[in-house]
């Protein structure tokens, strides 16, 4: 593979926010499922409009022709009374609830009304009422990505949490999703995923409520339609396809290096990233990332295979300060720092999703039981968004409450702004309270 280096390394590591790159296998398929090759934003456009006219049959219809079949939308009460999954698997779902939450009632998440001599300013802090969270499950049934997007809304306080997420091929939903709602007290979950689920939670159908906003990561398809469906509902951010970026120096295990890169590259469409001080270790991941592929199972082989070959990037940076400007530029969902002295260069990171310090820290650990929600931003937009947390759930009001004595100092400014925006009727209703204390 080629090791980039300089201004190439850096214009590959550049995004194009114009545009979402589409990969060669979804156009394919677009063409095998519509008769000619759809970017994913035009059958996104065409699936919103749908659901939105049509409803729940538009749902069922969708479904049929992406995924194969039709499923019953809502999981019954006594179906999620009666899920039952591995006690292993069960405690494991278990621990991560609570080591999620407890990591969110450490956000600071309140409001405040400040009382001084001038009266008084504030601001109230409301959760969401009712919040849809999307979980992947096209290829993986992400249990976790339930957990990770639906605690910190319910740490915000948000009373009603609505679920979507595709069912599998015999039009089930994996029971420990069903057992992981059931512990987070979640009762309404519905069997539909991609740009359909979207539609239904922003626009709502005779089966699904439309919520306030929506959350979660997905596929390019629910991507696409959370920024379409933005201002008829809110969304969180836009975490998309995974991606890592990992600094490595000398000091590296080439095994754990690939290791993790390989971890994330199992995901669809996943781009994995590898900036090292030192060329020798860049010669020998590759060569471990050869010989541990070939040891995964199918078809996880093939998934790893698509990133590695399809987007991997490998770089050779000067020293640690050019590989952070790089990372930097790139703003990774994730990045893995595993040099000598991992924790001196948290200060030069500027933009990322996550920072995974250490070797003990692997990000794959992320993904689970560690803490911080794992559904970060990906596709750049580090660069202006966070991960899932407890404000994403939450709106502010503020609170104006001066008093007589205040007014009769701030309200002449007013009336003078006012007057230089040519907003007569402002600064009469300022006069008005003014003359009144004369
Ligand atoms: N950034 C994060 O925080 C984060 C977290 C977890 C997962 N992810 C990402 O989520 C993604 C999950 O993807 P997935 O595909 O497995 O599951 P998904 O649930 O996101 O998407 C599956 C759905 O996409 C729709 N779809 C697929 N092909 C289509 C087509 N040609 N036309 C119309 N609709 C189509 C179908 O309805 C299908 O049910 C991965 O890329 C993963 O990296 C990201
Ligand atoms: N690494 C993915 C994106 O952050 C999330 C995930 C869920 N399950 C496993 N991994
Ligand atoms: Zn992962």
């Amino acid at each position: 593979m080629q090791i980039l280096q300089g201004d190439a390394a850096r214009h590959a590591l550049s995004r194009n926010f114009s545009e979402i790159p589409v990969p060669e296998s979804v156009l394919a398929r677009n063409e095998q499922l519509y008769g000619e090759r759809l970017t994913p934003e035009q059958v996104v456009e065409r699936i919103l409009a749908d659901v939105k006219v049509r409803g729940d049959e538009a749902l069922l219809d969708w479904t049929q022709k992406v995924d194969g079949f039709r499923p019953t939308l809502k999981v019954s009460d006594e179906d999620i009374a009666a899920a039952e999954i591995d006690p292993e698997l069960h405690a494991a779902i278990r621990l991560a609830i609570r080591r999620v939450t407890d990591f969110y009632q450490k956000q600071p998440a309140h409001g405040w009304i400040d009382h001084g001599p001038g009266g008084a300013l504030g601001q109230l802090v409301r959760p969401l009422s009712r919040v849809g969270v999307y979980v992947p499950g096209g290829l993986a049934p992400l249990i976790s990505t339930l957990i990770h997007t639906a605690v910190p809304a319910l740490v915000a306080g948000v009373p009603e949490i609505i679920v979507t997420t595709p069912p599998n091929r015999d039009g089930q939903i994996h029971p420990a999703i069903v057992v992981a709602a059931r512990e987070l007290g979640i009762s309404q979950v519905f069997r539909v995923g991609g740009a359909q689920a979207i539609a239904a939670l922003a626009y709502g159908t005779e089966s699904i409520p439309r919520v306030d906003k929506v959350a979660g990561p997905g596929n390019l398809f629910v991507v696409i339609a959370k920024k379409l469906v933005f201002g008829q509902v809110g969304i969180e951010s836009l975490p998309g396809p995974t991606e890592t970026l990992v600094i490595a120096d000398d000091s590296a295990s080439p095994r754990y290096v690939a290791a993790d890169l390989l971890a994330q590259a199992e995901h669809l469409g996943a781009e994995p990233v590898l900036v090292s001080t030192s060329r020798q270790l860049l010669t020998q991941v590759q060569a471990e990332i050869g010989g541990q592929l070939e040891a995964l199972p199918e078809p996880n082989r093939s998934w790893a295979r698509d990133s590695i070959q399809s987007r991997m990037k490998i770089v050779l940076a000067s020293d640690l300060t050019e590989a952070l400007e790089l990372s930097n530029l790139y703003a990774p969902e994730h990045l893995c720092l595993l040099t000598r002295d991992p924790w001196s260069l948290l200060g030069g990171v500027r933009r990322a999703g996550g920072v995974f310090v250490g070797e003990a820290s692997m990000e794959a650990l992320g993904d689970y039981v560690a803490g911080p929600s794992h559904v970060m931003p990906t596709g750049g937009t580090a660069r202006f968004m966070s991960p899932v947390n407890v404000r994403d759930f939450q709106t502010i009001i503020s609170i104006v409450g001066v008093n007589a004595a205040e007014l009769a100092q701030i309200g002449p400014a007013a009336t003078v702004l006012a007057r230089a925006e040519g907003l007569e009727a402002h600064a009469r209703a300022i006069e008005s309270r003014l003359s009144e204390q004369d």
